[in-house]
Formats: structure tokens, C-alpha cells, sequence
């Protein structure tokens, strides 16, 4: 079954109360930091309470991830190199800006896995995509190597790169959004939006989310519990959209009964494409337990 990847909750890798409760809010995914929440004094002790994390808990309904250092600081190939030895099976790839970054952690992860005897590709990669060259190369990301199971945007270091400041409405990030998607829709992956700052802003927040939707993105980065039922509710097909949805299915499934190719429902044209995107609703819809 499609794994569902509405959110993805960012926990601080120092924080053991944090990485402790996480799973209690739900999301679909975890993303144990150690990178721009960790401060440079802490990212060895980050990462030993991470390995000691990931030995000891069971995340059992959430997929979990680590946001690693990027393998060009003196802490990327060692947060790697540790954290899959304790267990970890999905990267998030800060700073991806190229495909040989992709390549060169896919070189690293390979020989991890020699080392640890398990399975070549076990491991997977996020590739976080945050600059005006990452953007710029996103399709090349997105199909660097077959470890690859989706690509996210980062908005905040986005807009440092492009020297502007990121506003409520977002206009700054359309391009490098549909970029995203696109490059992820291209290569059969999902794509994932970025982190909304501002914690108490429950209207922008919401706005946003739905625009991530409407864009094409699988999911959305989230920062507090509080973001997460939000995400959730509009990431998952509406009752409505379910049931439209597998009415269209019946409907064709009569309609190629009798030998026709195109039908119309309540007035509308139902073929190929938007059986397609009904299939995927159910696809959803199943993934979230609705059906
Ligand atoms: C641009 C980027 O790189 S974004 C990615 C890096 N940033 C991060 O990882 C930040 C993740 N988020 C956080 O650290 C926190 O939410 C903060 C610092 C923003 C706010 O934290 P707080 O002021 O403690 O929030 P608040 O008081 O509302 O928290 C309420 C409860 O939710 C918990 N909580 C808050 N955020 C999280 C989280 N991300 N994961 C798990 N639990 C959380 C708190 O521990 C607290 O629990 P408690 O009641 O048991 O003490
Ligand atoms: O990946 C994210 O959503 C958060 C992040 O690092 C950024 O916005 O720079
Ligand atoms: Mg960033």
C-alpha cells in the first residue's frame, strides 16, 4: 500500500522529551534533527542520544527520518555512518543541490550497507532541496539514484539564497514549488512542502497547506504537534471527494462493461485520466484508513 507521507514532524535530536513523544501526535513521519536545530557545541551529543533513540523506541506507526548534516560538514558522514548502524532506513539530505550530492551519499550508504551486511538500497534518500541551485537541478535530484523516495522544499534557506525574505502570501516560492513538484512527479516520487514558522498563525498556516495540495505536493513538513491535524485534514480526501471518487470507478466499470471508453456522470466527462485520479483518492483514502 502507498505509504501516506502527509506530514513530517521536525524533532529537535537533542530534545528526549521531544523524541520520546513525538509519536504520541501522530504524523505520518518523524524527522529527528540534526542539523539547523542542533547547534555546532551539540551535534555529537545529538547524535549519540539519536543512536540510543532509534536503538530503544519503537516508532511503530510513523516512518521515521534523520536530517543528517550535510556529508561536506565534519559531522554528515559520521551522523550517517552511526545512525544506519543504529537502524535508521531513510536519510533526509539537507542542502541537495546537485545529483552527485545524492550520489555521493548513495556511494556512502552502499558501503555502510557492505559493512553491515544488509541488503544494497535498503536505505532510502530524501533529498531536501533549500537553494537556487538545488531548485535549478531538482529533475537531476529526483532521479540521482534508485534509493530515492521523494524530494522536499526548504522555503527558509530558499530565500536566503535568492536574497528575499519569505512573506505570509508566499508569491516568492510559486516557481520553486511547482519546480518541486514537477521534478517529483517526473521521477515517480513524492514531494514534500516546507515548514510554516510561524506557530501561532493558524490562518497562514492553513492557507498554505491547501495551496500545497492544490500544487501537487504529497505532504508537508510541520514543526509543532499543534500543525499536524491541520495537515492531516486537508492532505486526506474529504468524505465527498471518496465517494465521488468510487462512484466514478462503478460508473466505468459498467460503462467498459457495455464497450464504451467515456461516459458522462451528473453532467460531467468521465475517461481515462479522471478515473486515474479517482483510483488515487481511494488510494489515499485506503492509506488513511477511511476505507
Ligand atoms: C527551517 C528549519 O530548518 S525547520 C527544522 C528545524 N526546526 C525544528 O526542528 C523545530 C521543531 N520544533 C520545536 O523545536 C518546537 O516546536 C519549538 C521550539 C518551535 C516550540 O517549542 P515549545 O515552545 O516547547 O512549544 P510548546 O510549548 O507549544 O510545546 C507544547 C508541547 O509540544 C511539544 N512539542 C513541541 N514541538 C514539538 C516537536 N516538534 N516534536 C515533538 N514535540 C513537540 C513540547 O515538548 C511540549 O510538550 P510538553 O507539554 O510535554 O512540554
Ligand atoms: O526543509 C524545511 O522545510 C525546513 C528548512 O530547512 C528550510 O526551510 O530551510
Ligand atoms: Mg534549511
Amino acid at each position: 500500500m502507498k505509504k501516506l507521507r502527509r506530514t513530517m514532524l521536525f524533532v529537535p535530536a537533542n530534545n528526549p522529551n521531544m523524541i520520546m513523544n513525538a509519536p504520541v501526535f501522530k504524523p505520518d513521519c518523524i524527522i529527528f534533527d540534526l542539523e539547523d536545530a542542533i547547534s555546532l557545541k551539540e551535534k555529537d551529543s545529538a547524535r549519540d542520544l539519536l543512536v540510543e533513540a532509534l536503538k530503544t523506541f519503537e516508532y511503530c506507526n510513523c516512518e521515521i527520518f534523520a536530517r543528517v548534516n550535510p556529508l561536506y560538514t565534519p559531522f554528515g558522514k559520521d551522523d550517517v555512518r552511526e545512525l544506519v548502524k543504529a537502524g535508521l532506513r531513510n536519510v533526509r539530505l539537507p542542502m541537495s543541490e546537485t545529483d552527485e550530492d545524492i550520489k555521493n551519499l548513495d556511494v556512502l550508504l552502499t558501503e555502510i550497507e557492505k559493512d553491515l551486511g544488509i541488503d544494497r538500497g535498503t536505505v532510502k534518500i530524501l533529498g531536501a532541496i533549500e537553494t537556487a541551485k538545488g531548485v535549478i537541478n531538482a529533475e537531476k535530484i529526483a532521479v540521482a539514484s534508485s534509493r530515492m523516495l521523494g524530494i522536499s522544499f526548504g522555503a527558509e534557506d530558499f530565500t536566503r539564497t535568492i536574497g528575499s525574505e519569505r512573506s505570509r502570501e508566499g508569491e516568492e516560492l510559486f516557481v520553486a514549488r511547482c519546480k518541486i513538484v514537477l521534478a517529483a512527479a517526473a521521477a515517480g516520487i513524492d514531494a514534500i512542502d516546507t515548514v510554516y514558522a510561524d506557530i501561532e498563525d493558524e490562518e497562514g498556516f492553513e492557507r498554505e497547506a491547501q495551496s500545497a495540495r492544490k500544487l501537487g505536493f504529497a505532504g508537508k513538513s510541520v514543526i509543532h504537534p499543534r500543525q499536524i491535524g491541520v495537515v492531516h485534514s486537508i492532505f486526506t480526501p474529504s468524505k465527498e471527494e471518496v465517494y465521488r471518487a468510487l462512484r466514478v470507478i462503478s460508473a466505468i466499470q459498467e460503462a467498459e462493461a457495455k464497450g464504451l471508453g467515456v461516459i458522462a456522470l451528473d453532467g460531467k466527462m468521465i475517461d481515462g485520466p479522471i478515473v486515474d485520479k479517482a483510483e488515487r483518492i481511494v488510494t489515499l483514502a485506503k492509506g488513511a484508513g477511511l476505507l
